[in-house]
């Protein structure tokens, strides 16, 4: 299989003609309708394919069990046997997990035999060594014993031929496992999705740095480049860029060189600083999704040279949301994984909250005692509340009065990716 995808189109992210302010929903599947996977394929060994993405079906070379094999350590014979007493004379030899028995068992004769050891010939049933009295020359039990009883069928598992794995696949410890019993030693994945982060803004200092009147630390850098190695991605970190376009328009440059998708913050909405919107619209390539979503309202979505910029809003408990919310399909969708849906779940609520209808919105919260509590402010600044959260409460487009015990959908952070 070559893999050699297409670029993305240039009008990735138009939105359609004369619409103010974008559902949720509808973003997501213009989104969803207008990307696809844009990195390439290797062959890895399997101890280096853990959380690693399948490029193509796998495929079992072998069946598993390869064959016909015993579960239990016992006494294997052929056919079953009726209920009552039976005798019946042993075979010299044994057979053994590896260690198979050459020879053939005649009709009305047993062998020992030990779990994962082959059937010999002649053996379909094994009575349980528990279940027997031996004197090494005979074994007598009682029946009944089904035909075929305590034994495991060639290809029960898996047939030789059966696809394991889809393409698509986040490849996971069990997947190795499945992998090794068929017969692969490795497997053909996607290269990683490199995503470049840049943060913006004059009032950025570097954690550990001086920090003067007016200056903050960059809270969303750490964030984003964590978050990204938690999705299984590769992180390219292009630092804090001032409020300067040249400059911006330079870290662009080099982002767009190294990486696959480009993650900004700040600088999104259409401000006198906000650089990377006018930047991304001066390349003709861009778009301000004003996205009917609370926190998270302006999303500068663009390409700089062929090179997919989702511009995050600048607050972090915005840029945070937004990064769940549409970058993180978007990003699964292009590294060959497919769209992820965050799996949601019915909750009562622990809180009471009026929100008028024309809008998502997405709360801090988590759940205590089997009901949803959020976070006391809404604050789209208040970084606490990130941290104080496991998961967001998902609140509809449409007006919603809730009361405590109503049902919410809960969205856990795990549903997400975020660890
Ligand atoms: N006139 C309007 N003003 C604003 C609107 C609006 O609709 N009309 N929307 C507000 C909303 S909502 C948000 S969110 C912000 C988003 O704007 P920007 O993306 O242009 O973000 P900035 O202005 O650059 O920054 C906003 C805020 O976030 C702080 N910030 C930025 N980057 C970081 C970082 N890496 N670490 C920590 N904090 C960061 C920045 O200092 C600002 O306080 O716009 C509102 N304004
Ligand atoms: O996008 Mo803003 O977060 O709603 O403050």
């Amino acid at each position: 299989m070559t893999l050699t995808p297409p670029p993305l189109s240039n009008d990735c992210f138009a939105l359609p003609q004369g619409v103010n302010w974008t559902p949720v929903d509808e973003a997501l599947a213009l989104l969803r309708g207008r990307l696809w996977p844009v990195t390439g394929a290797e062959a890895v060994s399997l101890s280096e394919a853990p959380g690693r993405v399948l490029a193509e079906d796998a495929i079992a070379l072998r069946s598993n069990p390869p064959q016909p094999n015993t579960a239990v350590d016992g006494y294997g014979f052929a056919g079953g046997r009726s209920e009552g007493a039976h005798v019946m004379p042993l075979v010299a030899g044994r057979a053994a997990a590896g260690v198979p028995f050459n020879g053939a068992v005649p009709p009305g004769q047993a062998i020992r035999i030990l779990t994962g050891a082959a059937l010999p010939e002649g053996v379909d049933t094994v009575i349980l060594e528990e279940d027997v009295r031996t004197d090494g020359v005979s074994v007598a039990f009682y029946g009944p014993l089904k035909s075929g009883a305590n034994t495991r069928k060639a290809g029960e598992d898996v047939a030789a031929g059966d696809v394991i794995l889809p393409a698509g696949r986040v490849l996971t410890p069990a997947d190795l496992a499945l992998a090794s019993a068929t017969g692969l030693a490795e497997l053909l994945v996607r290269k990683p999705l490199r995503v470049a982060v840049i943060s913006t803004g004059d009032e950025l200092v570097e954690p550990g740095a001086a920090a003067g009147l007016g200056q903050v630390y960059d809270a969303n850098r750490p964030m984003l480049l964590a978050l990204i190695q938690q999705f299984g991605f590769q992180t390219v970190d292009m630092g804090r860029i001032k409020d300067d376009r040249a400059a911006l328009g330079e870290a662009l440059d080099q982002a767009a060189a190294q990486a696959d998708v480009i993650l900004t913050s700040g600088g999104a909405s259409a401000g006198d600083e906000d650089h990377v919107s006018a930047l991304l619209r001066e390349a003709g390539a861009m778009q301000e999704w004003r996205i009917a979503l609370k926190p998270g309202r302006p999303l500068a979505l663009g390409m700089w040279q062929g090179t997919p910029v989702f511009g995050l809003p600048g607050n972090p408990v915005a840029a945070l949301v937004c990064t769940l919310v549409f970058a993180r399909p978007a990003m699964g969708l292009m590294a060959g994984a497919g769209w992820a849906e965050p799996q949601g779940f019915e909750v009562p609520a622990a809180f009471a909250k009026r929100k008028k209808p024309g809008r998502r919105e997405y709360l801090r919260a988590r759940m205590r005692a089997g009901r949803a509590e959020v976070f006391k402010s809404e604050g789209s600044g208040r970084i606490s509340g990130l941290s104080w959260a496991e998961g967001l409460v998902e609140l509809p487009d449409g007006a919603a009065e809730i009361a405590p015990g109503d049902p919410v959908r809960f969205i856990p952070f795990a549903s997400f990716g975020m660890g």
